[in-house]
């Protein structure tokens, strides 16, 4: 990225015609229709207007798509997700979201970098998010907005691109679902119509996530917030017979939902378009970035038909957020703002956090100890439910097994698991049914399961930004939580950044920990950076970020299109 970059594209102009834009993509003048290349009507069909209550969709009346494919019958066939009255409109005042502690995000700090950042808001009402997404957040039961989407809704309605870090369970699908919800709803997305294949579904909005339960249930997340507002979300992840997943996509999609190897299986088979995207947004960012899915994500969003930075919007959101990750971040991202909600990579002080030595021969009767006295104390009666990460695919197999012998009925989830048992484990583990789940890192990512009380590191993680995302599936929303690791020698690379975190999330470090943090020296990422031990904000504030002749923060240099002076607002200085 350079300080030169004129291709940022500001919202006002994405919509003029495509002969006073020269932007390679035209979004004016053709409906939204229902994203599927080919299946259009007339190009002034547009959305419509969904019921009586949203006056945001329409905008040139009509059906979404008088041959609409049946998508106008299919959004009166729509499943409630809700499964409540869906005419009975709650009303905020109504909605007390009982056991969440709202206040409990209140005293965080909020760091903002970039050139004009819009500024926060304390209320959905302040957005103009369209009365349909208005409406089902008050189903949701969300009456006021977490800080993450305080600053990430109005920075993303303003089209700016996005790098946001917060902290676990902390609300960010929210943050990253209703601007593009919202978008698409008012019409200004609309799509050219290149039809050159009826068979080929042309998205409007594409988000990448690294599992396939992260993907399935963002997918739920975002049908909950697009119930009855015209905008179709549909999921593809691997592991699943593909054929369903075409049928859906041939029935239209605006937002797709997807994982990486599933999408390059979509776009090879040239049945997904990536030209039509307005919207990107990569949810655990910097898992996606990491050097396992690196290749896959440049291939799907630099070598194929995606329009580029600055005409697309992106947005990147995670709990941790490395240095070396952000830099290389750049790439995808124009004229964007930088969001820390809390220090980058931090854990939310709602987990109390407790580190146990315990030697590798004496882990299985531990945890077999602390299962006993979670029992004995019963939690009032309610159904907790505990989730123990391990190391290995068989150690999980092993583990469970030996759990379900000693009369813990519990369940396993990893990489070896066919989907249709990672599936089913995963709602026997939700349910209560085995309260229980033995998991590898692939559960370490975004699940968010209510009721998990207690997260086991049976086997500590070697990155510590592992560690945030295991402990992270416990202290939502608000609510408490407790997460215990074992550790002993072979975890000695980690005591370091283990003390660090846990003293700065004001926990209690044990002394021995404290001692191997000393002797040890820390071998995992740096994660260092500009004004604290982990790099707890926007990289462009690095003086190194700078050499070689690239302005990345560009002091008063960017010209975003935005123009105007740098803008740093932060809590933390
Ligand atoms: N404004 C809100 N009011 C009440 N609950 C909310 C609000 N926003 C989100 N939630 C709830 O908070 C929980 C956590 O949200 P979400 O899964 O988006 O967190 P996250 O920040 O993406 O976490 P992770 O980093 O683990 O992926 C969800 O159950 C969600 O429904």
């Amino acid at each position: 990225m350079t300080t030169s970059r004129t291709s940022y594209v500001p919202p006002h102009l994405r919509n003029r015609p495509p002969s006073a834009d020269p932007a390679p993509i035209s979004h004016s003048g053709a409906a939204v229709g229902n994203g599927y290349l080919g299946y259009g009507g007339a190009p002034s069909a547009g959305f419509r207007s969904v019921g009586h209550r949203d006056g945001q969709i329409g905008g040139g009346g009509g059906a979404w798509n008088n041959r609409s494919n049946g998508w106008d019958r299919g959004m009166a066939r729509e499943a409630n997700p809700f499964g409540d009255d869906v005419d009975t409109d709650p009303g905020f005042g109504a909605l007390e979201n009982t056991g969440i502690n709202f206040d409990a995000y209140d005293d965080i700090p909020v760091e903002t970098s970039g050139i004009n950042v819009p500024p926060p808001v304390n209320t959905f009402a302040e957005i103009d998010l369209g009365e349909a997404l208005n409406l089902n957040i008050r189903r949701c039961k969300y009456t006021k907005p977490t800080p993450v989407q305080r600053y990430a809704i109005p920075i993303s309605i303003g089209g700016r691109d996005l790098m946001a870090c917060a902290q676990t369970g902390s609300g960010k699908t929210a943050a990253f679902c209703f601007p593009i919800i919202s978008g698409i709803m008012k019409g200004g997305q609309s799509a050219a119509s290149p039809a050159r294949s009826p068979r080929i579904a042309c998205p409007l909005a594409l988000i990448l996530a690294p599992t396939r339960e992260l993907s399935i249930q963002i997918h739920e997340e975002a049908k909950k917030f697009a119930y009855q507002t015209g905008v179709r979300v549909v999921v593809a992840y691997g592991g699943a017979p593909v054929n369903m997943q075409l049928r859906e996509l041939e029935r239209g999609v605006h937002i797709l939902v997807a994982t990486p190897g599933r999408l390059v299986d979509l776009l090879e088979r040239a049945r997904v378009s990536l030209q039509m995207i307005r919207y990107l947004a990569l949810d655990e960012a910097d898992r996606m970035l990491d050097m396992g899915f690196e290749p896959q994500i440049r291939r799907i969003v630099q070598q194929m038909d995606m329009p580029p930075p600055g005409i697309r919007q992106t947005l990147l959101f995670s709990a941790t957020f490395p240095k070396e990750i952000q830099r290389l971040a750049t790439d995808f991202l124009s004229s964007y703002v930088f969001l820390a909600v809390g220090r980058v990579g931090s854990s939310t002080d709602l987990i109390l956090q407790r580190v146990e030595y315990v030697h590798e021969t004496d882990k299985r009767s531990h945890l077999m100890d602390l299962l006993h006295a979670q029992r004995a104390s019963g939690d009032q009666g309610k159904q907790t439910l505990t989730l123990v990460f391990v190391e290995t695919k068989k150690g999980a197999d092993s583990l469970e097994h030996w759990l379900c012998f000693n009369g813990f009925p519990a369940t396993t989830i990893h990489g070896d698991r066919t989907q249709q048992e990672r599936e089913y484990a995963l709602r026997s583990f939700k349910s209560g049914k085995t309260p229980i789940l033995v998991a590898t890192d692939v559960a370490a990512r975004g699940l968010d399961i209510p009721h998990v009380a207690h997260v086991v590191n049976f086997d500590l993680p070697n990155d510590i930004d592992d560690y945030v995302h295991r402990i992270g599936r416990t202290g939502r929303a608000g609510k408490t939580g407790l997460a215990t690791a074992f550790f002993n020698e072979n975890n000695s690379s980690m005591a370091k950044p283990l003390a660090e975190l846990m003293q700065e999330a004001n926990q209690e470090v044990p002394a021995w920990l404290s001692h191997f943090a000393a002797q040890s020296s820390y071998g995992g990422r740096n994660r260092g950076g500009a004004g604290g031990r982990f790099g707890g904000r926007d990289f462009r504030r690095d003086p190194s970020a700078n050499r070689g002749g690239m302005d990345m923060y560009g002091v008063g240099q960017m010209n975003g299109g935005y123009g105007g002076a740098t803008n740093v607002a932060s809590a933390w200085d």
